[in-house]
């Protein structure tokens, strides 16, 4: 188990922008299991994907992979020979301990862990990509730029798995949503504090869109078709596929 998550717990005089740092790196797996609803769902879920559509001699790439975790449930799952996991992050804290953490089992397939930018690395002959939580922390006009590479980068009948925090057009049921993922925080020991301290830290980094928006988007970067495959609250994943 990892550290609890309380880096938010004491008032921080000047808040600056959310950064994946070493401090963020130590307690991710209980930051992201208390504020991200479904997440363990959908990482159990993408080894299920993986199973499908994982063909054999082909890559997969996990990108924003942090520690590791959807890396983790896809070698757990592939059953096809001959494949190789690229997973990249550009935080040097979470590739330091992601590395550690997928040598610690052992399996078949073999992973590359590479610390770089996703925006600068080639995508070829891959059967599913994952950008787990990921694509929310890219500059907006960046995100059609990497879903054009990663269609392009995809064998035909590949897929990718995008899961988001997401925003919504109809204001009412975004705000529902909105306090929803905050009593799930709450209910998970979060305080009024962290809660709020956290939330202007990522004000300016995490821009989410609405499940529209990430469809029309994927549709224009060839993607004929996506859909949702998962929510909870403000929290989903999309499957498109070429
Ligand atoms: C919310 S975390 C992803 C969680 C992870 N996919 C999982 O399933 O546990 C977002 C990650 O994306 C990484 N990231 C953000 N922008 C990036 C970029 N431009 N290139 C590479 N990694 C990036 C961050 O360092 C961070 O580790
Ligand atoms: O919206 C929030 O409160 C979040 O904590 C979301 C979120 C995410 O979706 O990636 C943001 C940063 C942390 O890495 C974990 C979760």
């Amino acid at each position: 188990m990892s550290d609890r998550d309380t880096l938010f717990s004491a008032p921080i005089d000047k808040l600056g922008d959310w950064t994946f740092d070493e401090r963020v790196a130590e307690v991710f797996p209980d930051m992201i299991q208390r504020s991200v609803p479904g997440y363990s769902n959908i990482i159990s879920m993408i080894g299920m994907l993986a199973e499908r559509f994982v063909t054999p001699d082909s890559q997969v790439y996990d990108l924003g992979c942090s520690l590791g975790a959807a890396t983790l449930s896809v070698r757990r799952n592939i059953k096809a020979p001959g494949c190789t996991i690229i997973a990249v992050d550009n935080s040097p804290a979470m590739v330091e301990r992601c590395r550690r953490h997928i040598d610690a089992f052992r399996a078949d397939t073999p992973v590359n862990v590479i610390e770089a930018d996703i925006r600068d690395i080639a995508i070829e002959n891959a059967s599913l990509v994952v950008l787990n939580f990921t694509l929310q922390f890219l500059d907006p006009p960046a995100r059609l730029q990497l879903l054009e590479k990663i269609w392009q980068g995809l064998k035909p009948g590949g897929a990718l798995v995008l899961s988001e925090k997401f925003s919504f057009e109809d204001a009412e049921v975004g705000e529902l949503l909105f306090n929803m993922h905050h009593d799930f925080k709450r209910a998970n020991g979060y305080s009024e504090l962290e809660i709020s301290q956290k939330r202007s830290m990522l004000e300016n980094v995490m821009l989410t869109d609405s499940v529209e928006t990430h469809k029309a988007r994927l549709k224009q970067a060839g993607f004929s078709h996506a859909e949702l495959w998962f929510q909870c609250f403000n929290f989903g994943s999309l499957v498109a596929l070429k």
